[in-house]
C-alpha cells in the first residue's frame, strides 16, 4: 500500500549572496513568499516549508493550494523525494513519478531516441521495461524520422511531445503534478489528455498543485492549503476550496 508521511518537516534554502542589511521585518507581513530568517551567524535562510506534518494514505487525491511562494513546489519536491527535509522526517512508500518541469529537454545534442533513453533512466525505468516500451513511446510522439535528429533541431512543441510521451509511459503508484499537461497541437492534445486521465485514474496517490479551481474540483478530494510554508487548512475539497477561492 502506498503512503506518505511528513513529520515536522522543514525545507530551508541558505542564501549566500544576499545582504541582510536591507531586510525589514515587514517581509513577514507580505502576502508572497516563504519566511526569510537571519541565522545567528548572519546567514540568510529562506524557509520554503516550516514544520509540516502530513499523512497521505493509499487512494487519496490531494490538491495543494496557496499564494505565490507559499511552498507548493517545495512540497511537491519533498513529496517526490527530490528534496529531503532539512529538519524533521519524510517517509515515502510507493514508486513515484513527478510530472513537474517535463518541458525541459535533457540533452540538446542527443537524438530523440537518446533523449527517450536518458529520460527513462532519470525516471528510474529499468532497461527491460524501456526495451519493451520504447517503440510505443516513439510511436506516441508522432515524430517519425525526427527521432534520429538532435533535439536542438526540434520546435518547442516537438520537444514537448517527446518529453510528454516518455514521462507518461509509466503507471506510477504516486503521481505528482503541478499542471494539467495539455501539450502540443490539437491532434496531440486529444491523445495527451486521454493518456493523462488514464494515469490520474490509475495512480494510488495523486498530488496536484494548482491555481485552477476547476482542475482541483475535478481531480481532488482533499485540499491542503499552504500559507508562508505552513499548513493553513487541510480537509475535504468541498469545504476548503470555497474558503480559499471565496464562494
Ligand atoms: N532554490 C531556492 N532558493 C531559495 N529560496 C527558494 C528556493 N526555492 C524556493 N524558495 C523559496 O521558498 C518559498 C516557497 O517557494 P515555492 O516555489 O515552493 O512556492 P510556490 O507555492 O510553488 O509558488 P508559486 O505559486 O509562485 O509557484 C519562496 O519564498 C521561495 O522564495
Amino acid at each position: 500500500m502506498s503512503h506518505i508521511e511528513l513529520e515536522n518537516a522543514s525545507v530551508s534554502f541558505p542564501v549566500y549572496n544576499a545582504s541582510s542589511r536591507s531586510l525589514k521585518n515587514r517581509v513577514l507581513g507580505l502576502s508572497t513568499g516563504g519566511i526569510i530568517n537571519k541565522q545567528d551567524d548572519g546567514l540568510l535562510v529562506v524557509r520554503g516549508l516550516s514544520n509540516v506534518t502530513l499523512k497521505i494514505a493509499h487512494g487519496e487525491r490531494i490538491g495543494l493550494v496557496g499564494h505565490n511562494g507559499a511552498g507548493k513546489t517545495t512540497m511537491l519536491r519533498l513529496l517526490s523525494g527530490i528534496y529531503k527535509p532539512t529538519e524533521g522526517h519524510s517517509h515515502i512508500e510507493g514508486q513515484c513519478v513527478s510530472l513537474i518541469n517535463i518541458s525541459l529537454g535533457i540533452d540538446p545534442e542527443a537524438t530523440g531516441w537518446e533523449n527517450i533513453r536518458l529520460r527513462a533512466a532519470m525516471m528510474g525505468m529499468s532497461k527491460s521495461d524501456l526495451d519493451r516500451q520504447i517503440d510505443a513511446v516513439a510511436e506516441f510522439t508522432g515524430l517519425g524520422d525526427f527521432l534520429n535528429m538532435p533535439l536542438r533541431t526540434y520546435s518547442t512543441g516537438m520537444q514537448l511531445r517527446l518529453a510528454f510521451s516518455i514521462s507518461t509511459a509509466i503507471r506510477p503508484e504516486i503521481l505528482i503534478m503541478d499542471e494539467w499537461l495539455s501539450t502540443g497541437d490539437e491532434d496531440f492534445k486529444k491523445k495527451a489528455d486521454r493518456r493523462l486521465k488514464e494515469i490520474v485514474d490509475s495512480t494510488h496517490i495523486l498530488i496536484l498543485a494548482s491555481h485552477s479551481r476547476e482542475l482541483l474540483q475535478k481531480n481532488c478530494t482533499r485540499i491542503v492549503w499552504l500559507d508562508h510554508g505552513t499548513i493553513r487548512a487541510d480537509g475535504p475539497m468541498e469545504h476548503i476550496l470555497p474558503e480559499y477561492f471565496g464562494s
